[in-house]
């Protein structure tokens, strides 16, 4: 059993949403960042305790949050030890358009995890992209890099749809199994 920590900003709740059910697919512990972009000193602890680190963030005007942003900088203190290295890692976004250049924000994801020289996991989905597929489809969005979701702009924090929601959880699965496989603890 790996040690899995979501941690995660949201401004208005729905990427909230997200989080709980990548967490409830990975059995992790979940971080809030709080309005300010700040977590706790036991918060810093837990995540240096963990076999793999989840990212998530809403795409705000096409990157990560400012919060998430701050937390970002604020890792450098673990670049510097190293302390991080060769965990794993992965991402998820959540935006109101169907695109909505969530992919900048999975990129600066991966990318912070890479200056970490963690190893990423990708979202690991066929794409749900037939006239068939509808929203209760997982990866309904065509995501590989890591998990994208989709909040329509008028939608309430219930009303995320049911395939993004599943594909959440395979992917919080899906980390937390390939961190079991590399622990070496
Ligand atoms: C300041 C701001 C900028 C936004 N920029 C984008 C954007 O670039 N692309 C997009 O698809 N949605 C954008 N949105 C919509 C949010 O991504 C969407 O409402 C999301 O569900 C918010 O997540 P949250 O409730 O966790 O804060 C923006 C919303 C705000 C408030």
């Amino acid at each position: 059993m790996s040690k899995t920590v979501v941690i995660y900003h949201s401004g208005y709740g729905h990427t909230k949403v997200v989080a709980e059910q990548v967490a409830a697919g990975a059995q992790a512990t979940v971080i809030a960042i709080s309005p300010d972009g700040d977590i706790t000193e036991d918060d810093w602890a837990t995540l240096d305790a963990a076999d793999a680190i989840v990212f998530g963030a809403p795409t705000y005007m096409g990157s990560a949050s400012w919060q998430f942003k701050k937390f970002s900088d604020a890792t450098s203190k673990k670049w510097f030890t190293r302390d991080w290295a060769d965990k794993v890692f992965g991402g998820f976004t959540n935006s109101a358009s169907p695109s909505g250049d969530k992919q900048v924000t999975l990129i600066q994801m991966q990318t912070l995890a890479s200056q970490h020289g963690g190893i990423w996991v990708s979202l690991g989905l066929a794409p749900s992209n037939t006239k068939a597929s509808t929203h209760e489809d997982l990866n309904n969005l065509g995501g590989s890099v890591g998990l994208l979701v989709r909040s329509p702009s008028d939608a309430s924090v219930d009303e995320i749809h049911q395939g993004d929601l599943a594909s959440a959880r395979h992917y919080g699965e899906r980390v937390s199994a390939i961190a079991a496989r590399l622990a070496i603890s």
